[in-house]
């Protein structure tokens, strides 16, 4: 168990006839991390789908070190697109230069390669066939892995067919039987645990990846308070849909429960009851692909003083979700998680916004059976610029939607878990959890859920430098804040000259300051001037 304090500072803004006084506030906290990993379980909603069946695909190419021949050669199984198995966080800077960790190594969390999944489907299939049906992996991959998803097979799943596209129906014939909401509930937790009993995991968590459902009415006495939701299951209430019923059942069972699709599955009563029980919850809908740029793009346009006036995002794809997307009501939900994304980058700058003043925002999704997983995006981004100017963006994307999603759904699960082991408190007060709305998953999602009167943040880098940080708290590291004032000294001290050898270090000592400064650029190229390496004749070049 580490114990690591640290004093943070957040600046208190009061306005007093129309001045504002900003006060800084300083806080001293204590983290605590458990340090010791445990052996985690990932139970997915939709296992049989083209998430489900491809992040499970590429956790056991990983773990079996698989490679298999491409057209392009050789292919061997990575987790790129995870920010915890493939992105680097700065530790500090060295003679040498800037020395950059692999993410995984600032705090010890859960390999990917050690997942235990199981999980739930309405459709029979079991993993082989449903990776055959995603059609998103290589042929030659998917050949390799068939004797081991075979013997995976989704459990029996709650089905209100209201909830998703009516051309959901013919997959269902993996359903729990009979329409008692309650019944179904206890079914869950008892899968949850003989999950936990059957595997010997240490620890669970349950996650998401069914159909986007249509949003579910929130009404006084339905699901507004714990007490009603759960009195609502046991009446059967038409209302409560199969993800709330899941998430009620992770909760009860003590289980960290993540949304990664866009319906208001977290009611208000349930976020009552995961707060009562201290359960994580996190959500909604995975942040994968276009929205992920435009949470970059339009922060980067309007803390550039850019105004961006009209956003359209457009794509057609041909797979199971663009299938259940193509109805209107599931669409809804969608368009509502891929709408709102721009909101807080939006409301920071009053300058270039007035009050409720916001860019056109379209957002559109056509299904293209053909296509498949493949994906095709397309996003105009027209800004105002100086003096009457327009700026117009146009990106295209394509990509296989679920191998952009898997990556996400490893970091949510194992970032989840990390912030089970980790406590703090502040001053003397007693240790606490983060809350149970864990935000912390906020760049994994496009629709963030926060606590109760917080901010929601969507822009990107913000999001992952409060992971980073955080994590970096946790290990006595200070936060990143870009300053850099380590190099922004007037005089460099003695001997912080690469080592380039002592007989040109000593030719650069004596050059011009600018010649001096040349070499400092550690990464070999300053401004665009390549740096001396040993050996080479001394020249700006
Ligand atoms: N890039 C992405 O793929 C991406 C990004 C963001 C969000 N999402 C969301 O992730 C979800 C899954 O995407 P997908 O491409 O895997 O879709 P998919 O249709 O291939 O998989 C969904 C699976 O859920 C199953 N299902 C439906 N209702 C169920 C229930 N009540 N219980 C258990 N299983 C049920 C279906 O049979 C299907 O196998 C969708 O809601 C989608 O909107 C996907
Ligand atoms: O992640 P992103 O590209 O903004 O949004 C995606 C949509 O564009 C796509 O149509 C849908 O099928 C995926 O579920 C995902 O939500």
């Amino acid at each position: 168990m580490a114990l690591v304090t640290r004093t943070e500072t957040y600046v208190a803004v009061e306005c007093d006839g129309g001045k504002l006084i900003a006060r800084p506030e300083q806080t001293v906290y204590t983290f605590r991390t458990e340090r010791s990993v445990p052996r985690l379980g990932v139970m997915l909603v939709g296992w049989g789908g083209n998430n489900g069946s491809t992040v499970t695909s590429a956790v056991l190419a990983n773990k079996l070190g698989l490679s298999w021949p491409t057209k392009t050669g050789i292919q061997k199984a990575n987790y790129y697109g995870s920010i915890t198995q493939a992105s680097t966080v700065l530790l500090g800077t060295a003679d040498s230069g800037d020395v950059y960790l692999p993410f995984s190594s600032l705090l010890p969390m859960v390999s990917p390669n050690d997942i235990v999944f199981d999980g739930w489907d309405i459709s029979s299939l079991n993993l082989a066939e449903s990776m055959e049906r995603a059609q998103v992996l290589d042929y030659n991959l998917q050949t390799q892995l068939r004797p081991h998803m075979e013997k995976l097979k989704p459990r029996p799943s709650i089905y209100y067919p209201d909830f998703i596209a009516a051309n959901q129906a013919d997959r269902a014939d993996n359903v729990i039987s009979g329409t008692d909401k309650w019944r179904h509930l206890e079914q869950i937790r008892e899968d949850i645990r003989d999950f936990k009993r059957s595997s010997g995991v240490d620890k669970v968590i349950v996650l998401w990846t069914a159909n986007t459902e249509r949003f579910c009415d929130v009404k006084q006495g339905l699901n507004d308070t714990a007490e009603n939701l759960l009195d609502s299951i046991r009446k059967s209430e038409s209302e409560v849909s199969p993800s709330t019923v899941f998430a009620v059942a992770s909760i009860l069972e003590g289980v960290t429960y993540i949304n990664g699709s866009p319906q208001n599955t977290f009611v208000p009563g349930l976020i009552q009851l995961a707060e009562q029980k201290r359960v994580f919850i996190a959500g909604d809908d995975f942040k994968s692909g276009q929205t992920k740029i435009k949470s970059v793009l339009v922060d980067f346009l309007v803390s550039a003083g850019i105004k961006p006036t009209s956003i359209v995002s457009y794509n057609h794809l041909g797979n199971n979700d663009g299938k259940n997307l193509s109805a209107p009501k599931q669409f809804r939900s969608k368009e509502i998680s891929k709408s709102n994304v721009v909101d807080d980058m939006v409301n920071s700058n009053h300058i270039l916004y007035g009050h409720r003043e916001h860019p056109n925002h379209c957002v559109v999704i056509k299904y293209v059976p053909y296509v498949g997983d493949s994906k095709r995006a397309m996003d105009e981004y027209t800004s105002e610029i100086m003096l009457g100017g327009r700026n117009t963006i146009v990106l295209h994307n394509t990509c296989e939607d679920s191998l952009l999603a898997s990556p996400i759904i490893l970091d949510l699960v194992i970032l989840a878990e990390v912030c089970e082991r980790i406590t703090f408190r502040i001053g003397d007060e007693p240790f606490q959890r983060f809350n149970s709305v864990l935000s912390l998953l906020s760049y994994l999602c496009k629709a963030p859920l926060v606590p109760h009167g917080t901010p929601v943040v969507n822009a990107l880098f913000r999001q992952r430098g409060c992971i980073e940080n955080i994590f970096r708290a946790c290990v006595g590291l200070a936060p990143i804040n870009h300053m850099m004032l380590e190099h922004k000294h007037e005089h460099l001290k003695q001997g912080s000259l690469p080592d380039l050898g002592v007989d040109v270090a000593n030719k650069i000592e004596n050059e011009s300051p600018i010649k001096k400064r040349l070499c400092h650029g550690l990464n070999g190229v300053s401004n665009g001037h390549q740096v001396l390496s040993s050996g080479d004749d001394f020249a700006e070049k």
